[in-house]
């Protein structure tokens, strides 16, 4: 069974003066269980609208989603966002934003404590715990944003540019990291991003977006045997990078269907 399908799905945004807008028309994905899938294309091609509607924050004009084959979304601590921002709260230490999903839900458990601590030392931040949010640089706070989409253990992350607040260091840092996590856990990802080389170092599949409002993804596989900082130069990579970037700009060359 596909993690989430989108079936025919057509958002139409109310523009302020009334009229509509349409940000997706016929838009079909298959995302696999367990598998990182990557959306990219150009600025304005319907990326985050395509995981906002998986994320069932707005709904489809028309269509349908099946989150593993169920249209609708009982049980939603199965599935996780994360932002751009991290958006953690003030007022909460780092430990306590990352426990804040299950509070919402239930009790906090001696085992949701062991699990929020395993967490943080998997993003090796262990030492922060009991500091503010404000405390922490750009990187440290993204990272716990991570622990809390995690606490619940979800089936399904979805991703929306969440590293492009960061410097290029810290974000390649960070990009590792996701792909260690996601090599650990198999958890279903869904991930938008602007930049090409993100989508091939950490994808297993990488659906490429065109501005022309509902012409249909071109997918392409990526096979790598290692995600690691070595990978960045070799020519693999590079083909890669080039056939994507060349599937968003529409020239020859395209991204090979998958
Ligand atoms: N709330 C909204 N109301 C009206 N139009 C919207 C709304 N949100 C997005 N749009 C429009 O829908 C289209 C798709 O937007 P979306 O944010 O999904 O694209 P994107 O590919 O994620 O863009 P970017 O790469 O710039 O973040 C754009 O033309 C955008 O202007």
């Amino acid at each position: 069974m596909d993690a989430i399908r989108f079936n025919d799905v057509t958002v139409q945004y109310r523009t302020r003066r009334g009229g509509a807008h349409t940000a997706l028309k016929n838009f079909d994905l298959a995302v696999r269980d367990q598998e990182f899938i990557s959306l990219v294309g150009p600025s304005g091609c319907g990326k985050s609208t395509v995981l906002r509607a998986a994320a069932r924050l707005i709904a489809p004009t028309s269509g349908s989603i099946a989150l593993e084959g169920e249209r609708t979304l009982r049980g939603f601590e199965r599935v996780a966002i994360v932002f751009q921002r991290p958006n953690l709260l003030p007022w909460l230490n780092v430990l306590d934003n990352i426990l804040y999903p299950v509070r919402v839900l239930r009790r906090v458990s001696q085992e949701d404590r062991a699990r929020a601590s395993a967490l943080l030392k998997m993003v090796g931040l262990t030492d922060a715990s009991q500091r503010a949010p404000e405390e922490l640089s750009g990187g440290m706070q993204q990272r716990v944003a991570i622990c809390r989409a995690l606490v619940l253990n979800p089936k399904i992350l979805l991703m929306d540019e969440p590293f492009s607040a960061l410097d290029a260091l810290t974000r390649e840092e960070i990009q590792f990291e996701l792909r260690r996590i996601h090599e650990a856990t198999r958890m279903t990802t869904l991930f938008v991003t602007h930049s090409v080389s993100e989508a091939v170092l950490l994808s297993d599949r990488i659906a490429i977006m065109s501005s022309a409002v509902g012409k249909a993804p071109i997918l392409c596989q990526i096979e790598l045997n290692e995600r690691s900082e070595d990978v960045l130069t070799t020519e693999k990579f590079t083909t890669y990078a080039r056939r994507v970037r060349n599937g968003i700009y529409g020239r020859s060359d395209a991204a090979v269907a998958a």
